[in-house]
């Protein structure tokens, strides 16, 4: 095999995402002859700190259009890039971000980044005549992820009154990872059954999860149970919780305050809640519920806060940083540093390169703290997240609702690769007890 690969060819096109918005797909072809394709989706509550999304100045559609990014592939990045070795993956991020120039990437958009950095290395795993998980991860791929499957949307994903952005169910004490996915998928066809029988809405959010008007966290966290339950299963055993409470969306910048807006019209008053008072309650829903993982539960910029939290609740519960961290090892260190949090959410639109994001994973990694894998609210039938899921031995991965497409998508490919794998796939409870594994780096 000739090692060195060059990359012959790179066009970008315009697309739609699952939310009708436009965005960027890729094409590149390697020696004239490999050809791969990707494209990268787009987050509703996006963090702060976040690589930039480039987006034009006019409306198309629903959302602002992608022009621009789509010319920056098709021009300043295929300059960069045309001829080199695509065998290369951080020479060829390292030639992105520098063709980029800016700290955020913010000049050619990591909209155009991103989808040519994840074809490089489809295509070159297709030229190796490796399966994508196997080129990305070496010979240690064998450990499949838990699915996080967000079956119950609120926040900015959904018009409804949930304030908190997801209710999601792991289905840990299934025996591999095909038997998750048929556990989870039975515990959200209970759970449209049972919100069809109270009369509820249950149509869904933008991640596929069911978006009736509950209450409160407390409400939609009863609903999960009876749901597990009329499945079969044993809620806390067989099947634990995770939210993200999108923190930062909630902050009312003014007081300080987190505003719960969705349980204050369900109450009929206004309901404020500090930081204190999430820890708090944050604390009461895990000693009532198997909730096991909370994302967000604080804004990105309290990193006091964040302190507390994982003072109050780090031993036990799965705290993790989306928002907070944005895939980026500059903030990830930050928290590290800190001892905030103890979870890393990974999106790799967040960053803008593969190998950044494999930064950010083996950082976190090596403090101890987890790693997610985790697709955007606004997807696209790119499956890639499943082969990382498996590469870097995260143990989770975080895809939404086993409904709708661009979910499944990713889902369906890890039971492809599960297939693939056959005896050698392992598949573990990242929260049982006794569990001693560390993960991969
Ligand atoms: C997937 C998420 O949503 P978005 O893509 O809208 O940021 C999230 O917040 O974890
Ligand atoms: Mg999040």
């Amino acid at each position: 095999m000739n090692r060195y690969l060059p990359i012959t060819y790179i066009y970008a096109r315009e697309i739609l995402d699952s939310r009708g918005n436009p965005t960027v797909e890729v094409e590149v072809v390697l020696d004239g002859v490999y050809e791969a394709r990707a494209s990268v989706p787009s987050g509703a509550s996006t963090g702060q700190y976040e690589a930039v999304e480039l987006r034009d100045g006019q409306e198309r559609y629903l959302g602002l259009g992608v022009e621009k990014a789509v010319s920056n592939v098709n021009t300043k990045i295929a300059n960069a890039l045309l001829g080199e070795n695509a065998l290369s993956q951080g020479y060829i991020d390292h030639l992105l971000i520098d063709a980029d120039g800016t700290e955020n990437k913010s000049n050619l958009g990591a909209n155009a980044i991103l989808p040519v950095s994840m074809a490089v290395a489809k295509a070159s795993a297709k030229a190796l005549g490796l399966p994508l998980y196997q080129y990305l991860g070496g010979i240690r791929t064998d450990s499949m992820p838990v699915p996080m499957m967000n079956i119950l949307n609120g926040g900015r994903h959904s018009k409804n009154s949930l304030d908190f952005q997801e209710f999601m169910i792991l289905p840990v004490g299934a025996e591999n990872f095909k038997e998750s996915i048929r556990m989870g998928t039975e515990v959200y066809h209970k759970l449209k059954l049972i919100l069809n029988k109270d009369q509820m809405v249950s149509a869904v959010g933008d991640e596929g999860g069911f978006a009736p008007d509950l209450k409160n966290a407390r409400e939609a966290l009863e609903y999960l149970m009876k749901a597990v339950e009329l499945a079969g299963y044993d809620p806390g055993k067989d099947v634990v919780f995770a939210m993200d409470a999108a923190a930062s969306e909630l902050l009312n910048e003014r007081t300080g305050c987190y505003d719960f807006p969705g349980e204050g019209s369900q109450e009929g008053c206004q309901i404020s809640r500090s930081t204190n008072e999430m820890i708090d309650y944050y604390e009461s829903l895990t000693a009532e519920f198997p909730l096991v993982s909370i994302e967000d539960g604080l804004a990105e910029n309290d990193w006091e806060g964040w302190q507390k939290l994982t003072c109050r609740l780090g031993q036990n519960i799965q705290l993790v940083g989306d928002d907070l961290f944005v895939t980026n090892t500059r903030r990830i260190s930050c928290g590290i540093k800190l001892q905030t949090a103890n979870a890393v959410l990974i999106k790799l639109n967040q960053i803008g390169t593969l190998t950044e994001a494999f930064d950010a994973i083996h950082m976190a990694h090596k403090a101890g703290y987890r790693t997610i894998i985790s697709h955007r609210s606004g997807e696209t039938s790119e499956d890639m997240i499943a082969d990382l899921a498996v590469a870097c031995g995260s143990g989770q991965i975080k895809t939404g609702a086993p409904c709708r497409a661009e979910r499944t998508a990713k889902y369906n490919q890890l039971l492809r690769i599960q297939e693939e794998l056959g005896e050698l796939a392992s598949f573990r409870n990242p929260f049982a007890v006794d569990d001693g594994r560390e993960q991969s780096s």
